[in-house]
């Protein structure tokens, strides 16, 4: 019979990858964020990749068209494969607007310890919620290429997962989530 600590111990080595997709205001940092701590405590080790402290660092020669995100994104998921090595859930909520992008990072990694999650919310509520004031700027034409107004978002066609932050609260997509996560890399 295992006992508790073993398996708190088991627990602790569940790996995989959480890439979430959605537009900007959907959901994916709140998200992110809050399931990191719902894991934590849980014996999960994981950890959020900071999309914004990466566009600081790492990516600050990068921009917003087509060919600098693909390789914003490209870079990210080298990261996010080493934090994957040493043994992380890591959770990725970056825009990753295209099918293609998609595509790319998926092909990155294991179908076993890939999941794709679309933060589904309408581009009205965003631009409502516009938590960081981005959706005025790009409509006022001080920030370009912004997605959803002049660079293009497309939804993603087969997500393993979405939540839906219009009709759900905060709580209940990190619930979702984290349940989704438990039955995906528990230990068989
Ligand atoms: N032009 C433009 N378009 C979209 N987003 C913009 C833009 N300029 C700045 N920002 C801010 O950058 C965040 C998106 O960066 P990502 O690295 O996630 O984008 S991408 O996946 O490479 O498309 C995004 O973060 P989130 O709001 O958390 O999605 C914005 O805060
Ligand atoms: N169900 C929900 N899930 C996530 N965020 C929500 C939800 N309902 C309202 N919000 C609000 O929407 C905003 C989402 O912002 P953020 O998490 O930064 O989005 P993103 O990282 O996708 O740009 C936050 O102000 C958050 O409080």
């Amino acid at each position: 019979m295992i006992k508790q600590d073993e398996c708190k111990l088991a627990a602790n080595h569940r790996v995989g990858v959480v890439w979430f997709t959605g537009l900007s205001g959907s959901g994916k940092t709140t998200i992110s964020q809050r399931v990191e701590r719902l894991l934590l405590d849980r014996g999960y080790h994981c950890a959020v990749l900071d999309g914004d402290k990466l566009r600081a660092g790492l990516n600050s020669d990068l921009g917003y068209t087509e060919a600098d995100r693909t390789e914003n994104l490209r870079r990210t998921a080298e990261v996010t494969a080493m934090f994957l090595d040493v043994g992380f859930i890591v959770l990725v909520p970056m825009i990753t607007p295209t099918e293609a992008m998609r595509a790319q990072i998926r092909r990155r990694f294991d179908a076993h310890s890939y999941t794709e999650v679309y933060v589904r919310c309408s581009l009205d509520t965003c631009e409502q919620r516009d938590p960081k004031g981005l959706y005025r700027k790009a409509r006022e034409g001080i920030l370009r290429d912004f997605t959803g107004i002049d660079a293009r978002y497309e939804p993603p066609a087969q997500p393993e997962l979405i939540l839906d932050t219009e009709h759900w609260s905060i709580g209940q997509c990190a619930q979702q989530l984290v349940e989704f996560i438990d039955r995906k890399y528990s230990i068989h």
